[in-house]
């Protein structure tokens, strides 16, 4: 089967690979769509995550879906010819974070496209059938990867309680910041106002429904904050930017009692930080990795047309033309890339 392969930075390979054969608790998928996320091009750029260094060669590739093409001798719950969305972060099952339902805290998740660990760049990838998910009628491969980015979104609202009328501020208009905002009005929220720093994702952040989308860099988003919540700030931010000084202004836009989510990995690891402020307006300050339990909502949701995800898609690629397709998300106006198969 054809894999990219990441040799070394800014270089894959196109090898030939042997079909994997489904374990008894797998299904064997044949790839159909794969997005290419911000983390992907970062390996591809770097070589590396903070501590994940890519120090042999990797398949990238985490937002997957496809179609089963067979199922391993236990698998009672798929059949040949079923569309699925692979969830791509698979835990032990066995450690104190597992058994106490936040299995994506474990530590030993086998996560596509974090090393060593490969992704699905490939023609075929089989995959325990539990973290395979049914796509109904109606909700393309396209979508189902895109369950992953979405998952991100569901995974922060939920840590942050949106809820019916809240008034949420969405830090980054990239592909993430752009699905916090999908989730965050599927959870209810009437009012979502974006920042970014680049005029053309801010368009696009308006065209996608935001309330208000203020550049972050023009200095007065306190003010326009203010101006629209009368005063208020806003009820929960989700800062899905990764700027060091949007966690921040992040705390000075909240509400007193609000919360704030923090979901971009801060380039720096250390922020400035004023805990006073946290502590007087009884702020909640929480983290958000990943996600549990999301995917079987994101699909509802895609079936349910309450949330758009392809608008975010700005081109297509095939596998043989991974390099050009990397090299076009590396542009920072670009939102997102997605690689097709058709095998
Ligand atoms: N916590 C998690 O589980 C998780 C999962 C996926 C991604 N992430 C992180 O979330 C962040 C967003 O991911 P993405 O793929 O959308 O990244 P991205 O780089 O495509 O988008 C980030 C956006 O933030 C904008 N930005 C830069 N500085 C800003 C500022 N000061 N204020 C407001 N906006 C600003 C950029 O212009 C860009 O549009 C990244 O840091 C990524 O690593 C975290
Ligand atoms: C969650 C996922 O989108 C992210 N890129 C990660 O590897 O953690």
């Amino acid at each position: 089967m054809r894999t990219a392969v990441l040799v070394e930075p800014h270089q894959f390979e196109l090898e030939d690979r042997p079909r994997p054969m489904p374990a008894p608790d797998e299904v064997l998928v044949a790839v159909r769509d794969v997005g290419i996320c911000g983390s992907d091009v970062h390996y591809y750029e770097h070589g590396r995550i903070g501590d994940y260094v890519v120090e042999n060669p990797l398949v990238l590739g985490h937002e997957s879906a496809g179609e089963v093409v067979e199922v391993g001798e236990d698998v009672t719950t798929h059949e040949v010819g079923d569309r699925v969305a692979l969830e791509p972060g698979v835990p032990c099952r066995r450690c104190a974070h597992c058994k106490h339902g936040d299995y994506h805290l474990c530590e030993e998740v086998r996560f596509m496209a974090t090393p060593p660990h490969d992704g699905a760049f490939t023609e075929y990838v089989s995959w325990p059938a539990d973290y395979a998910y049914e796509l109904p009628d109606g909700v393309s491969t396209t979508e189902g990867a895109l369950c992953e980015p979405l998952s991100v979104g569901i995974h922060a609202c939920r840590r942050g309680d949106v809820g019916t009328g809240d008034t949420v501020l969405v830090a980054g208009a990239g592909p993430i910041g752009l699905l916090v905002m999908e989730a965050a009005r599927a959870a209810g929220a009437t009012d979502v106002i974006v920042t970014d720093v680049v005029d053309e994702k801010l368009d696009f952040a308006r065209k996608r429904g935001a309330d208000l989308a203020v550049d972050a860099a023009a200095g007065d988003l306190e003010a326009a904050v203010d101006e629209y919540t009368d005063g208020a700030g806003v009820d929960v931010v989700v800062e899905a930017s990764g700027a060091a000084s949007s966690v921040q202004t992040s705390v000075d836009v909240v509400r007193r009692g609000g919360t704030v989510v923090l979901v971009g990995l801060a380039s720096e690891a250390t922020v400035p930080l004023d805990v006073l402020d946290i502590i007087d307006n009884e702020l909640d300050v929480l983290g958000s990795f990943r996600y549990k339990n999301t995917y079987p909502t994101a699909i509802d949701l895609l079936a349910e047309g309450v949330v758009d995800v392809e608008g975010i898609v700005e081109f297509e690629s095939t596998l043989d033309e991974v390099d050009d397709a990397f090299r076009r998300a590396m542009d920072p106006d670009v939102i997102k890339g997605m690689i097709t198969l058709d095998s």
